[in-house]
């Protein structure tokens, strides 16, 4: 199975609302798409590691003290895809800039574009910028890549512990 990550840094807007600092992907699996930064982890790599190399590489954001707060299974055709590990953090250096990767961009966590991300992500990512933790089962089918495959259901469990 592919280990994954991904990280979403929360900045407070200055008045009473949160921010997340989502990207618009532009290559590779969900191409087109907004996510958080990540991706697959390297050989001899922690999700930890790989989340804050990512997001450095994707966004030129140095994080650090990353909470868990997601751990998620990507089924396809009834076979383990991808395990993807989700972190928040509220710590980070540096100003967000474009990569060949992807453009960052700071979106308020109540107006997070569900319509233009991957299907499952609405039903696991508001908890999670909510500061909730889950762990997640979710079946798609219809061969790869999994980015065209059809989602069809899931299985949630919300407050667990890492
Ligand atoms: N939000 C969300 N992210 C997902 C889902 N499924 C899934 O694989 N991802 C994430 C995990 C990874 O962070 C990312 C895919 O990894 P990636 O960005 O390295 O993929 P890629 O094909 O571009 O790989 P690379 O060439 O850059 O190495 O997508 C999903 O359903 N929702």
């Amino acid at each position: 199975m592919i280990e994954a990550t991904l990280c979403f840094p929360l900045r407070n807007d200055g008045g009473d609302a949160d921010e997340v600092l989502l990207i618009e992907k532009r290559r590779g699996l969900g191409e087109g798409w907004y996510n958080g930064p990540g991706g697959k982890l390297e050989a001899g790599e922690t999700p930890r590691e790989c989340a804050v190399r990512e997001t450095r590489e994707e966004v030129g954001l140095e994080v650090t003290t990353l909470e868990k707060a997601g751990e998620l299974t990507f089924l396809l055709d009834g076979e383990g895809h991808t395990r993807c590990h989700v972190y928040r953090t509220r710590s980070f250096a540096g100003e967000p800039t474009a990569s060949e990767e992807a453009y960052p961009e700071w979106v308020p966590v109540d107006d997070v574009p569900y319509d233009r991300m991957w299907d499952d992500d609405h039903l696991w990512l508001p908890g999670v910028l909510e500061g909730e933790t889950v762990a997640g089962e979710f079946r798609f089918e219809g061969g790869e890549p999994l980015d065209e495959a059809d989602f069809v259901d899931h299985d949630l469990e919300w407050d667990v512990s890492f």
